[in-house]
């Protein structure tokens, strides 16, 4: 049986954490075949799921009773020779069969990601798919797990494609006029009719960039930052809104000093909480001033600050200047020892009393669905989707403005711009990137 030794056969345990009722072992590989045979006796029918004895080839002692599943390549998720075993989730008989495997020549235990980019590289994935599949198995809540259905199904890839399909049609147009320029029979409007698409696709980028990076923001999540005076009661929210105790409580001010994260999942979005060191000049000890630095870090990135105060000294201190572009929810704590004492008016007019929790996670689950919201057309999800753009757009810039530049600059403009679309598929020299994307894949996809 040859097989091609440059070609690892791979094998991973697929489904996770043991011991569990069942663990699924991964193959794919010109191998696959004969690794079957030998465990099983014989290759059962090809996505037949058959119930088959695994034995150890060198004493033929039993190591599981299990589920086996062959494809057959191409029509296999890696696009090769591919099997399934579906095992008694426990560690010991995982450990046994993954042994096993390990002693056949040409077979190796995948890397993260592996059978994902072997997909790929068999072109049954393009990298927005793959990439939608990694976030589908990430992701935390309804929305994102909707996003990466999206784009593994295809839907980003498809309409990125469709504009690259239509640039490298109007290069052949222009590349027609150029190669027949002297012959009369290619009517010299033709390389005219297709600047029409060219901007059509120009002004499609433009607004699929102007999503206000909901698609990213959906997938990174929405960070929501509690900034404040020391003592306003940032970790108190923090613990309330997160429903457990994540930071230390005190009267003593200066009492958070990391920043402390928190997950939550607000009307089906991701919303990242960070609890930070209450802002002081004076009375800051060293450490305190990096809390404090790392605190303004952090909000200058917030797609939303929470301003803290206490409602009885509302005017005492107020939002640093320095941050960036994100909304500011100015938040009066601790209304119970309010006496009614400082005027109402110092109590900053922004801050509608919003009945409380419930009411300041309604306000915050109605600021994500605006924020991110449900997008009927695909949305991008990654900066490098972005930077493939932008380069996209850069070319259709400079075929457009380009007419004294000649038929023949225009076209290489448009050869810049398409590719940076096929970089995004995966289309063009990508070799670069795939390290990375496949890297942050669990073992086993
Ligand atoms: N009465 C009352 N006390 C509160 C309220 N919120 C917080 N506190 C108290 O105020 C003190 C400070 O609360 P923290 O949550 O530690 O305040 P912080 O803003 O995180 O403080 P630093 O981490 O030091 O910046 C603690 O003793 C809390 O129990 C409130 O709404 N009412
Ligand atoms: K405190
Ligand atoms: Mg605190």
């Amino acid at each position: 049986m040859q097989w091609d030794p440059e070609r690892d056969t791979i094998y991973a345990l697929s489904s996770g954490g043991l011991p569990s009722g069942v663990a699924v072992v991964r193959l794919s590989g010109p191998r696959v075949r004969f690794v079957v045979e030998t465990l099983c006796g014989a290759v059962p029918e090809a996505r037949r799921t058959s119930l088959r004895r695994l034995r150890d080839p060198v004493d033929g002692s039993v190591l599981d009773e299990a589920l086996v599943i062959v494809f057959e390549g191409p029509a296999s998720f890696t696009g090769e020779d591919a099997a399934e075993f579906h095992l008694h989730g426990g560690r010991a008989v995982v450990a046994a069969v993954l042994r096993v495997l390990e002693t056949f020549d040409g077979v190796a235990a995948a890397e993260p990601g592996a059978f994902a980019r072997r997909a790929f590289e068999a072109g049954r994935l393009d990298l927005t798919e793959v990439e939608g599949l990694g976030d589908l198995v990430q992701a935390e809540t309804e929305a994102q797990r909707r996003q990466a259905l999206r784009q593994m199904g295809g839907e980003l890839g498809a309409l990125y494609d469709h504009w690259r399909a239509t640039l490298v049609r109007c290069r052949a147009m222009i590349e027609a006029e150029l190669d027949f320029a002297d012959e009369d029979d290619v009517p010299g409007t033709v390389s005219d009719s297709i600047w029409d698409d060219v901007i059509r696709i120009r002004d499609e980028i433009t607004n699929h960039l102007e999503d206000n990076r909901r698609g990213e923001r959906l997938r990174s999540g929405l960070q929501v930052v509690l900034l404040g005076p020391p003592n306003a009661g940032k970790s108190s929210l923090m613990n309330a809104l997160a429903q457990r105790d994540v930071a230390i409580v005190t009267e003593e001010a200066g009492t958070t000093r990391d920043l402390i994260e928190v997950h939550l999942d607000l009307a089906g979005f991701p919303v990242t909480l960070v609890d930070t060191a209450g802002l002081r000049g004076e009375g800051a000890g060293r450490v305190e001033r990096e809390g404090i630095r790392r605190a303004l870090e952090r909000a200058k990135t917030a797609d939303l600050v929470l301003w803290l105060q206490d409602a009885r000294e509302p005017t005492r201190s107020d939002v640093p200047v320095a941050l960036g572009q994100q909304g500011v929810w100015r938040i009066a704590t601790k209304w119970d020892l309010y006496d009614g004492s400082a005027r109402t008016d110092e109590i900053p007019s922004s801050v509608e009393v919003i009945g409380g929790l419930d009411g300041l996670l309604d306000e915050l689950g109605r600021f994500a669905s605006e924020t991110i919201g449900h997008a009927e057309a695909p949305v991008l999800t990654r900066a490098r989707h972005r930077e493939g753009l932008r380069r996209c757009l850069d070319g259709l810039g400079r075929s457009l403005e380009g007419e004294a530049r000649g038929l023949e600059l225009r076209a290489e403009d448009l050869r810049l711009a398409t590719d940076g679309l096929s970089r995004i598929v995966g289309k063009t020299d990508v070799e670069d990137l795939l390290d990375v994307i496949f890297r942050d894949f669990c073992i086993g996809k």
